[in-house]
């Protein structure tokens, strides 16, 4: 892994546990106002189960008290009695049973709120969160939630409609309701710090144990970086000195120690396989007078651009080209005496056509080599030698007939 990938992983590693938070974050947030809408709905189901009762026995009589005084709003006959033993009662209705409740709740810390666009009482008028609410029933939403503040506190916020019954009408039929519309609603307000303690505390964790999870993760990486490094220096150590012991250091074309073992190989599976082996000789022409006229440096450049010439053409995993010594190059090849002589032209060709001058030949303005080529399908009673004697003799050949020539010997 090279550093700047180590760097890319890291970065995105750091994302995806950020993004991990922030949905998790989100998340939390959005279950615990769940939870907080779930209990202001039990909440307002349990206020109009006990307003239900109440209606159903169409209001109960408690005893007047200081704090519990005849309903001044409540116009009905016998709304205060008096018992046989001289008792004063008065009648509660759910409206005024709902208000005590209400004023009782405050200790709690869960508020509720009965009101109604048109309440008969002043205190039940609607806030503008709950004006809102109402609006939104009357169009058809069966429940408003949100966060809203109350005095500069943050609270949950949840409201419902009261639809008009039968019980309802003895107070409000005046008012020019009937069965069945909104009359009103209850709002209940959860204060959000009751919640918000248990969200933050959720919160610490979630973005502790992340923060070690992204730790974790980096150390993982980092470890992983460093031995996959330490694996790929000694990995280039033994590449290098692999190649120190099988490639030329001056062409770096492979040497003789990587030719003898690659044609023992060679040879072996063409003798199994019954399929010929061919191999030429190449030497640079007058190439003693070439490093006596222009300099060892220059001559040592021109083996290079010559070898890298050569190279090109040889891409199979069954042929290869070798510096074999000083100036002279060899070629194995896995093909016939016919298709070696027609590569050995092309080889011949290439090297021409580098017009890499040599000011001191006798043949040519330019560099140009000899080629000797030997073609033979291997056999028991045959050796490698012979093939490379052959190809010796093409070379001696070619070179005796004038250079810059292709010699051919049958075997
Ligand atoms: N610059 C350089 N010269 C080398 C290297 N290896 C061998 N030589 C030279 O190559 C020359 C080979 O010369 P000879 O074998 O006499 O043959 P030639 O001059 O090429 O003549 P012909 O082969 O007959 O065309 C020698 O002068 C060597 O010193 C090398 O690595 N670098």
């Amino acid at each position: 892994m090279r550093r700047i990938t180590f760097l890319v992983y890291a970065v995105l590693w750091i994302l995806l546990i950020s993004l991990n938070l922030y949905q998790q974050v989100t998340d939390t947030k959005h279950y615990a106002q769940k939870i907080a809408t779930r209990q202001a709905e039990m909440f307002f189901d349990h206020i109009v189960l006990i307003r239900k009762w109440n209606a159903l026995h169409g209001g109960v009589y408690v005893p007047i008290t200081e704090t519990t005084q005849p309903n001044p709003y409540l116009d009905v006959p016998q709304r205060d009695v008096e018992t046989t033993d001289g008792k004063r009662l008065t009648l509660i209705n759910p409206a005024y049973m709902t208000r005590q409740l209400a004023e009782m709740s405050d200790d709690s810390g869960i508020a509720f709120h009965v009101t109604g666009f048109n309440p008969i009482r002043p205190e039940n008028r609607p806030d503008q969160w709950e004006s809102e609410a109402l609006l939104a029933f009357q169009q058809g939403q069966k429940s408003v939630s949100s966060i809203g503040t109350i005095n500069g506190q943050s609270f949950y916020r949840y409201m419902a409609p009261l639809h008009v019954d039968q019980s309802c009408l003895v107070c409000h039929q005046r008012q020019g309701y009937r069965e069945g519309d909104i009359r009103g609603g209850i709002s209940v307000s959860i204060p959000s710090a009751s919640i918000d303690g248990f969200v933050n505390e959720r919160l610490e964790h979630l973005t502790i144990t992340h923060a070690i999870v992204a730790f974790v993760g980096l150390i993982v990486l980092l470890l992983s970086y460093l031995a996959q490094a330490r694996l790929s220096q000694r990995l280039d150590k033994a590449k290098s000195r692999m190649q120190l012991a099988y490639l030329d250091s001056l062409t770096l074309l492979p040497n003789r120690r990587y030719y003898d073992a690659f044609v023992k190989r060679e040879w072996k599976r063409a003798l199994r396989h019954k399929y010929p082996i061919s191999m030429i000789m190449i030497d640079i022409d007058f190439f003693k007078l070439y490093n006596d006229n222009l300099g060892h440096i220059e001559g040592d450049h021109c083996l290079r651009q010559v070898a890298k010439t050569l190279k090109r053409f040889f891409r199979r995993p069954g042929d290869l080209i070798a510096r074999y010594g000083g100036e002279e190059f060899c070629v194995v090849a896995a093909c016939d005496a016919e298709q070696i002589m027609v590569l050995a032209e092309i080889l011949r060709k290439a090297v021409e056509n580098m017009r890499l001058p040599h000011p001191a030949s006798k043949i040519s303005e330019f560099v140009t080599i000899s080629l000797g080529v030997a073609s033979i399908v291997p056999g028991d009673d045959l050796s490698f030698e012979s093939l490379l004697h052959a190809a010796d003799q093409a070379l001696y050949d070619a070179k005796a007939t004038g250079r810059n020539r292709v010699g051919k010997r049958r075997i």
